[in-house]
């Protein structure tokens, strides 16, 4: 089967750069990319796109207005499509049934019942979204309950693992492409249909075709196993800060064995971003459902060790800084959830933050990508502050790191972006006040130089020497 026309509902950060690349290696293919938001289209549309990815500026330039269209006219871009990717947000409930763990599904609906309502030609529909398993089940009860004549559907999952930060060599280069069907003649000629597609820059080894069920949940418990490597070597740091281990180098340690391997065991102040937690409360509620509490219990955990290592963190910043940080100036460095990224979703910077305006500290924030009203429609969200006054009280958001130092008793690094291992430390320091306090929540600076500097540094994971510092005989937060 050739497909001419293929059609992407969400133009968010999945749909947006997976199908700038599609359009990019397959110059047959018409790609239109919808979403209900005006704003979002307008920007796919501009010179400033509605996010930072880099890369991705030159792949949207290259096959924007050729075979590369975004636009609010869903019902033309679905009537029109052989194939339509569903990339729409599956964020957790907060409301009802399953609120704070479960997947809330209405997004997937709203778009499934809309193909349903214009499709008036048979259509492959991919479920790229991350859902819960068996959710391609309820597209196509949908889809099928409403079906004009001689319009057949087929439905795959096809579970995207870019990452943010790296989203466009990740799907230039993925590790593999996942897709679930069904098994009958029809589920495999979709199947197919799709792996054409991939094929125009995928050696065709690295797509695995497997049941639809195995394909939804491989996604949740991959997501789930990398969490779950970052919860642990976050449990181990906790131990290392009591006993002087370096969390570093236990990691290097346990990573050379091949078995468990390297990546993802970099101690932070904890994962952030739109779906580690998401998914892992997702996976969560679907032990609860399967009635498997232990399964649930075990998963839950991850998320909890990540609680507590964004709470431990803040705990330590007011112990060190003489168990108050009332009124004193804190520079929060990086507010994005990791590197390269404007997304600020979940990110451990504002939890910290958080805890840092319960206890009444001023705070001076800088992110290189994140913009001013991002930061603060952050800060001022109901679950983190219950009085938004509060926040233009207490936080002030600056366009320079050093700016951001200036009159600060301590400076947190939240985000580990290349730019803060490069500052000018001296500088920095004479701009502070003594003592002068770094917290590295990233493992990111080079602690040596700093304490020679005259900086008092913490970081994660590890007790680092110094040169003494009066400590009050207060108690301890910890
Ligand atoms: N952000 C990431 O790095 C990754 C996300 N995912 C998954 O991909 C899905 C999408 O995630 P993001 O792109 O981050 O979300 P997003 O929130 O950035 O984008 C989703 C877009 O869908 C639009 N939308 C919602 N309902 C719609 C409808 N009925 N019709 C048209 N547009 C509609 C929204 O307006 C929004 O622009 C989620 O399930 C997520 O778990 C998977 C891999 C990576
Ligand atoms: O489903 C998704 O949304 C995606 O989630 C993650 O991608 P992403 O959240 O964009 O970024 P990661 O690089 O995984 O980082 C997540 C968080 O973990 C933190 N992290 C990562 C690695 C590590 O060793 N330590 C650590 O603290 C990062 O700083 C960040 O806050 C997965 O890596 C992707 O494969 C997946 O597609």
């Amino acid at each position: 089967m050739t497909l001419k026309k293929i059609c992407c509902i969400g133009a968010g950060y999945v749909g947006g750069p997976s199908c700038a690349v599609i359009a990019s290696k397959c110059p047959a293919i018409q790609v239109t990319v919808v979403d209900l938001s005006e704003e979002r289209i307008k920007q796919w549309n501009s010179d400033h796109l509605p996010l930072y990815e880099p890369g991705l500026d030159d792949v949207v330039k290259s096959c924007r207005g050729r075979n590369l269209t975004f636009s609010t006219d869903i019902d033309t871009a679905i009537q029109e499509a052989d194939l339509i990717f569903i990339c729409v947000n599956t964020p957790t409930k907060n409301f009802g049934i399953g609120k704070g763990r479960a997947a809330d599904l209405k997004y997937i609906e709203a778009a499934a019942r809309r193909i349903a309502d214009v499709s008036k030609s048979s259509k492959i529909v991919v479920e790229k979204s991350t859902v819960p398993v068996k959710a391609a089940q309820s597209i196509s009860n949908i889809l099928q309950a409403n079906v004009k004549p001689g319009v057949k559907y087929q439905v795959l999952s096809n579970p995207e693992f870019l990452a943010e930060g790296t989203a466009v060599n990740d799907v230039l280069d993925p590790d593999r492409v996942l897709i679930g069907g069904e098994k009958n003649s029809l589920g495999k000629e979709a199947i197919e249909a799709l792996c054409w597609i991939y094929e125009h820059w995928i050696p065709r080894e690295k797509i695995i075709v497997m049941n639809t069920w195995s394909s939804e949940l491989s996604k949740l418990a991959a997501n789930a196993f990398l969490a779950q490597r970052i919860s642990s070597i976050n449990a181990i740091s906790a131990i290392c800060e009591a006993t002087g281990a370096d969390v570093s180098e236990v990691a290097n340690a346990i990573g050379t064995d091949s078995r468990i391997g390297s990546k993802f065991l970099k101690a932070s102040v904890g994962f952030g971003g739109s779906c580690f937690q998401k998914d892992v409360l997702n996976l969560v509620y679907l032990c609860e459902c399967l009635n498997l509490p232990e399964a649930a219990a075990y998963w839950q955990q991850v998320v909890d060790i990540n609680d507590y290592q964004r709470q431990r963190f803040a705990n330590r910043v007011v112990e060190s800084l003489f168990n108050t940080v009332t009124d004193k100036n804190i520079t929060i460095l990086g507010f994005a959830f990791k590197k390269d990224t404007g997304d600020t979703r979940e990110s451990a910077a504002i939890y910290l933050s958080k805890y840092l305006m319960d206890e009444e500290a001023r705070l001076r924030i800088y992110d290189p990508k994140v913009e001013k009203s991002q930061i603060l429609r952050e800060l001022t969200h109901p679950c983190i502050s219950e009085d938004p006054s509060r926040v233009s009280k207490l936080v002030t958001i600056h366009q320079d790191p050093y700016e951001a130092a200036e009159g600060s008793h301590a400076l947190i690094v939240c985000t580990e972006w290349d730019e803060f291992k490069t500052l000018d430390y001296h500088k920095i320091y004479q701009k502070m006040l003594k003592p002068a306090f770094i917290f590295d929540g990233r493992i990111i600076l080079d602690h040596e130089a700093l304490i020679e500097i005259g900086f008092h540094v913490e970081t994660i994971g590890k007790r680092l020497s110094r040169k003494p510092v009066h400590r009050s005989i207060a108690p301890s937060t910890q």
